[in-house]
């Protein structure tokens, strides 16, 4: 009776002691995402963190349909993830909030924005392919992003997995300095765990377990010592690591040279080579490289414990824009959701500061308040009510009416005063540095196809505008529009991210619509400088009105289209004439002279706008819309189309010809081929037309027998030759 009452005495001084740490230094967090190629394992990664970290009592599978992480019906059908959804567990301790990203080309503004509110990233390569385009890609944007990373190279159970070979394209590839701290366990040809090249143990997972809720639980952990095969070749790994962190790090190199076990990499202490390993991992000198396979659950328990041990806590990271907010609320919103009961959720991250259940914030580019509805933290699709999120954390909130993607959050229309005051102070102390009191908006390229969409019956148009303005808030690339003919328009960054929107309208939304052929979305940008003024006599009602308007349209080399008023001019004397006018220019701007596509890549300018008062300003839009196309015409347009990068990796030489030969059919321009190693294998770098290359990732992958890796990403437009125009606009004559 004693002794239980002194061990529950202990646990609980045991449990204050917990909560007051965390009182006072909040929950160690680690904000992380998981980055690959399409199909290296993300989804399956994730599960089995879910499943041992105890969220998820039965494992998901991919194959099957029924993970956790991707649960939208379209992301069910075609076994890929298209949305960033975030998830928070517990490991070791720490809260790990994980986001998962999407590895398909066409979602790469998905993964754009998770990336920019995440402390640190997985990667997770395929171990039989290495480094595959996309995931250079990924690795790119998350190099501008300054995100420390841990590789992870997945399914090392395939008979073709090579962890050598992968660790090797790591370093040719994306030069990366990679840190091997596990080798691989076969046995009989069979992968079945890990050393561990810290502790120096070789944890080994039983393949036989018979319950499936048991499956890569438990594991075998045993401490290697001399006498064990292969040690000599343990011990050479463990030093390569304290010579690559000695080669960085001055201490790591006095430890190492120094004292009675210089030199002996057996004896070098576990806790220094951690802490230097997370040191490395933090500023980017290195990247930690482990491996597993997620499909036969091993090796995820190590991974885990390398997120918490070697990823930076929010803390770590330095944002400048802190500065001018101290304890006070800052947060972004990274993700607008549509939840069927809750309806728009936003996902935030918190930079400084506590959001507070209840309350109101205030919207900063919206520059207006917003009421917090519902404050709750996230599991997967399902989230629980909380009163409060600390700095570091990720919230969702219901109950906000303007904020979209990118917005930053503040604690009240003071408080970002106050900001800005101490950002304007500090502008003058010194001028360098940056000075921003909001974070970065993520540039919204322009979309590159389009369909029209159209109900069948008017009693569903209701339903569809609320389904295209729930869609627009959740993904910024998403636009819908109506054109001159009062058609809706939609338009998105790849056909697959079209005919995703299109079945979330029918099925998520239940509308019943028809959407037109997916096209190209072409562009149409003035090639020289023009200036038109002209008086226009306007008879409305039986009052006669004279209408001046000047414009000049220069060619600029933004890509973008012009879809503000504002961007047009700073007022002229009459501010409200000509805000009407600049509404004409832009409505213009919607549907160029030449085929009707926007015109992008413009600079405007009002010159002078003139009429008589009382002059009604709807009269003055339709007269600017006018003048606007008369101005375009002496331009000179040209037409511009959206073309992509390719980059191919082809297994072999023998499939060259093949590749570049059909690679000339669609217009592509090679920019260079050259041999990616030394098995043989080529890489093509080109760049074509985005209307060339529809089908060509499932014609590629038959050509070839799937022994080719593709990329594509939309690189911009270009003007499209007089004989290419003369092609397409017969194209569209027979289309129309
Ligand atoms: N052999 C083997 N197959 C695996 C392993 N991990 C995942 N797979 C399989 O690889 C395929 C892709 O796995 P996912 O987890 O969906 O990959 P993903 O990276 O999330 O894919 P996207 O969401 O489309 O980007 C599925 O068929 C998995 O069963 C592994 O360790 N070994």
């Amino acid at each position: 009776m004693t002794f239980i009452k002194t061990v529950s005495s202990r646990l609980c001084r045991q449990f204050r002691k917990v909560v007051w740490n965390r009182r006072k230094y909040g929950t160690e967090i680690r904000n992380i995402g998981i980055m690959a190629h399409i199909d290296a394992g993300k989804t399956t990664t994730t599960e089995r963190m879910l499943f041992y970290s105890g969220y998820i009592k039965k494992m998901g599978d991919i194959d099957s349909g029924n993970t956790v992480m991707d649960y939208l019906p379209s992301e069910i059908e075609r076994g890929i993830t298209v949305q960033s959804a975030a998830i928070s567990f517990h490991w070791n301790e720490a809260q790990i909030n994980l986001i998962d990203t999407p590895g398909h080309v066409d979602f790469t503004i998905e993964v754009e924005r998770s990336l920019r509110v995440l402390d640190g990233a997985v990667a997770i390569f395929d171990a039989s392919r290495g480094v595959e385009a996309q995931s250079r890609t990924v690795w790119m944007q998350a190099d501008n992003h300054n995100i420390p990373r841990l590789a992870f190279i997945n399914k090392m159970d395939k008979t073709e997995a090579s962890f050598t070979n992968s660790v090797d394209s790591l370093k040719r590839r994306l030069k990366a300095n990679t840190l091997i701290l596990q080798l691989p366990v076969i046995q009989d040809c069979q992968y079945i765990g890990v050393v561990d090249l810290i502790t120096m143990e070789r944890m080994e997972w039983d393949m036989n377990v018979v319950n499936p809720n048991q499956h890569g639980r438990k594991y075998n952990k045993h401490k290697l010592t001399r006498t064990d095969e292969g040690w000599g070749n343990m011990v050479a790994a463990r030093t390569s690591i304290i010579e690559q962190l000695s080669d960085i790090y001055d201490e790591v190199a006095l430890l190492w040279l120094d004292g009675e076990n210089a030199g002996n990499a057996e004896k070098f202490p576990t806790v220094e080579l951690k802490k230097w390993i997370r040191q490395g991992t933090l500023d980017q000198t290195i990247v930690p490289v482990l491996c597993g396979s997620s499909f036969k659950n091993i090796g995820i328990q190590p991974l885990l414990d390398a997120v918490v041990d070697y990823l930076p806590r929010p803390e770590q990271i330095q944002h400048s824009f802190l500065q001018y907010y101290n304890d006070t609320l800052s947060a972004m919103a990274f993700k607008v959701l549509h939840d069927k009961r809750l309806g728009s959720i936003i996902f935030v991250r918190v930079y400084s500061g506590h959001l507070r259940s209840g309350g109101t914030i205030y919207n900063v580019n919206k520059q207006s308040e917003e009421k917090i509805g519902r404050l709750m933290s996230v599991y997967a699709d399902e989230y629980k009510d909380t009163k409060q999120i600390e700095a570091g954390n990720i919230a969702v909130i219901s109950g906000f009416q303007n904020t979209v993607t990118g917005d930053t959050l503040v604690e009240s229309k003071e408080a970002f005063e106050a900001a800005v005051n101490k950002a304007n102070v500090l502008h003058r102390q010194q001028d360098d540095g940056n000075h921003s009191v909001v974070l970065a908006a993520v540039k919204i390229p322009e979309p590159v196809f389009f369909c029209s969409v159209e109900v069948y019956s008017p009693t569903q148009e209701k339903a569809l505008r609320h389904a295209l303005d729930v869609l627009c808030r959740e993904d910024p690339s998403v636009r819908a529009t109506i054109d001159d003919g009062g058609s809706i328009m939609l338009s998105g960054m790849g056909e697959l991210h079209m005919e995703i929107i299109s079945e979330r309208i029918k099925t998520e939304f239940k509308v019943d619509a028809y959407f037109g052929p997916i096209q190209v979305a072409y562009r149409e940008c003035p090639s020289v400088q023009a200036t038109h003024k002209a008086a226009y006599k306007r008879t409305i009602l039986d009052s006669n009105y004279e209408i001046e308007i000047g414009i000049q349209i220069s060619p600029s080399a933004e890509a973008g289209t012009v879809t503000d008023p504002s961007q047009v001019l700073k007022p002229l004397y009459n501010p409200e004439l000509c805000h009407s006018a600049a509404l004409g220019v832009v409505q213009a701007f919607q549907q160029g002279n030449l085929l009707g596509y926007p015109v992008m890549s413009a600079t405007v300018q009002l010159l002078a706008v003139r009429a008589k008062r009382g002059c009604p300003p709807g009269l003055v839009t339709a007269t600017a819309i006018k003048c606007t196309r008369e101005a375009l015409d002496k331009a000179a347009c040209d037409l511009l189309e959206p073309v992509m990068n390719i980059e191919i990796t082809t297994r072999g030489e023998n499939l060259l010809q093949n590749i570049l030969g059909d690679l000339a059919k669609r217009q592509a321009k090679v920019h260079n081929i050259e041999s990616s190693d030394n098995e043989g294998n080529m890489k093509i770098v080109a760049e074509a037309p985005v209307s060339e290359m529809k089908g060509y990732a499932s014609r590629l992958r038959s050509s070839t027998s799937g022994n080719a890796d593709l990329s594509l990403q939309i690189s911009g437009y270009q003007v499209v030759s007089e004989e290419r125009k003369h092609h397409l606009k017969n194209l569209m004559r027979n289309f129309g």
